[in-house]
């Protein structure tokens, strides 16, 4: 467990993404079995610890941290587990001199009843160092978020033993953890698994940005982009899966999805929910985050937020592998592919039709569709290709919105800028001239910007909290999104999507930053 959670420790202070593959690989390959099975579990995603549930956890911190230090603490670090790890008290007996192993504390993690959870989980953290109690509150939490996708997690993996994380993509879901299989195909003491009678994922073909090129209409079909969430949904052998763009398997989130997919095959398209309005139409992404991240859905969230697939691929047709076709030919089978599903739960993504490139630009500038987030362009003679391939595909953001807000605190970077003050959270204004954060933000700075920011950091901090410095509200930063949504987990409800520094505003005085209800206008 100690190397595991040493892991942990250095992914959360790497950014950069070789850099963590590495530090994964590295940790594989000096890892016995089957611990490092149960760490990829971990690192992907899919290590399914049922006994232990957030509510168990949130006992544990009721019992011995002060739950006022903790919710102001959590405001400041972000992160629970983190939160714990860093209040939890001073242990009242030595850290074990032998540590578990993370196949013990899986194991007894796995074992645990409702009731005795938070004291087992007490009498482990109290035996283990910083790191360790981290690791460990991670796992019991369930997600590690902590900047590892399970498609890095297994590209590490095929790194180690110089393998392709493709082959590896598609035999993973058809194998549980520790993955004995696995390694034994990774160490050459196996043969490689075979998955014929699973459904698997296949990776994704992804998009670059259009920037300021054009393309000619001839040579690209051009779509809506959905806003939404990638999901494959593959049917074999009389059970159905669905995937996320990372690869994770998102079945259990969107049970009448995978229930109305019968038909063998495996399609890519983009999830939704439906509208109220018009009966059919896609909400916003705001009602899909409802939704997402649960892994157990009620009836009510099924009713209230019933979720559907609009289908722009199919990659898999009965056993015929469609993936070397052209695009035109894929989508002429996806047509016929289409009227063999639940009307209710699929439909198609529709073609756009434009003239030319000019047409395009017109129709998309006029688009005021809360699920649409631009414009895909696809070449109609590429095929299917996992991952990013120069001109196949690309999309085409609308631009994007800003709002001017007030640094609130700042917080040192990591690699290259970890001797800065890099990363800042900002706030706006509450109708009562409170300033809340609405969100944070590392990117979208020159050097130059970033040296005059730390500047600015470390000569108005006013408070410090760990590693964070809280700075005069005196600083407007003009902050560039994606869109915004509701959000439970800011005080100020609001929360933006892909938020970075568009300019440093000291032509603005920080009273005059936008208010919280300006966002809220804002909210599709
Ligand atoms: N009609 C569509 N065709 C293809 N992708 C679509 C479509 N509508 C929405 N999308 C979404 O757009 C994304 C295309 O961008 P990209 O391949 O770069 O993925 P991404 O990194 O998830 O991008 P982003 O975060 O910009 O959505 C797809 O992953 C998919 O989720």
């Amino acid at each position: 467990m100690h190397a595991f959670a040493a892991l942990l420790d250095s992914l959360i202070y790497t950014r950069g993404r070789n850099a963590k593959l590495k530090l994964i690989a590295d940790y594989l390959l000096a890892t016995p079995d089957p611990d490092r099975g149960w760490a990829m579990a971990a690192l992907t995603g899919d290590l399914d610890l049922k006994g232990v549930k957030p509510a168990l956890i949130r006992a544990l911190i009721e019992e011995r941290v002060d739950p006022v230090l903790f919710r102001m603490s959590r405001d400041y670090v972000g992160d629970t587990a983190e939160t714990v790890a860093l209040l939890w008290p001073a242990p009242v007996v030595p850290v074990d001199p032998e540590p578990l192993s993370i196949t013990q504390v899986v194991d007894r993690l796995r074992h645990l009843s409702r009731t005795e959870a938070p004291a087992m989980l007490a009498t482990m953290l109290d035996r283990s160092d910083a790191e360790e109690r981290f690791a460990l509150l991670k796992m019991a939490t369930g997600a590690l978020r902590i900047g590892v996708s399970a498609r890095l997690a297994k590209t590490a993996f095929a790194d180690a033993f110089g393998l392709d994380v493709e082959a590896v993509e598609e035999v993973w879901h058809g194998l549980s953890a520790p993955y004995p299989e696995l390694f034994a195909w990774a160490t050459g003491t196996g043969a490689q698994p075979t998955v014929a009678d699973v459904p698997v994922f296949r990776p994704f073909m992804l998009a670059h940005g259009l920037e300021d090129a054009r393309v000619d209409l001839a040579d690209y079909a051009a779509e809506w982009k959905w806003d939404g969430i990638r999901v494959q949904i593959v049917h074999v052998a009389g059970q159905t899966r669905l995937y996320s763009r990372t690869g994770d398997d998102v079945t259990g989130s969107f049970p009448d999805v995978a229930a109305a997919f019968a038909e063998t095959g495996a399609v890519d398209g983009e999830l939704l929910v439906k509208g109220d309005a018009q009966g059919g139409e896609a909400a916003s992404f705001n009602a899909l985050q409802q939704r997402l991240g649960r892994k157990m859905v009620s009836a009510k969230m099924l009713a209230d937020y019933p979720a559907f697939v609009r289908l722009y691929d199919i990659l898999v047709d009965g056993d015929e592998d469609l993936r070397a076709l052209k695009w035109t030919e894929r989508r002429a089978r996806l047509e016929a592919f289409v009227p063999r599903l639940d009307p209710d739960r699929f439909d198609i993504s529709q073609v756009i039709d434009a003239a030319d490139f000019t047409a395009l630009e017109g129709i998309r500038a006029g688009s005021r569709d809360a699920a649409i987030e631009g414009v895909m362009l696809k070449r109609r003679d590429s095929p299917y290709t996992g991952g990013r391939r120069a001109g196949l595909w690309y999309k085409w953001k609308r631009d994007p919105l800003t709002a001017d807000c007030v640094m609130m605190y700042a917080q040192r970077g990591s690699g290259r800028r970890s001797s800065y003050y890099s990363d800042y959270t900002f706030g706006c204004w509450t109708e009562e001239g409170e300033l809340l954060p609405v969100g944070k933000a590392y990117s979208g700075i020159t050097d130059e910007e970033l040296r005059q920011l730390d500047k600015f950091v470390r000569n108005h901090t006013t408070g410090r909290f760990g590693p964070v410095r809280e700075v005069e509200k005196t600083l407007v930063l003009e902050i560039a999104f994606d869109s915004i949504h509701t959000s439970t987990r800011h005080k100020s409800g609001v929360a933006m999507r892909f938020p970075r520094i568009a300019r440093i505003r000291l032509d603005k005085p920080a009273a005059e930053a936008d208010r919280i209800a300006t966002l809220q206008n804002l909210i599709t």
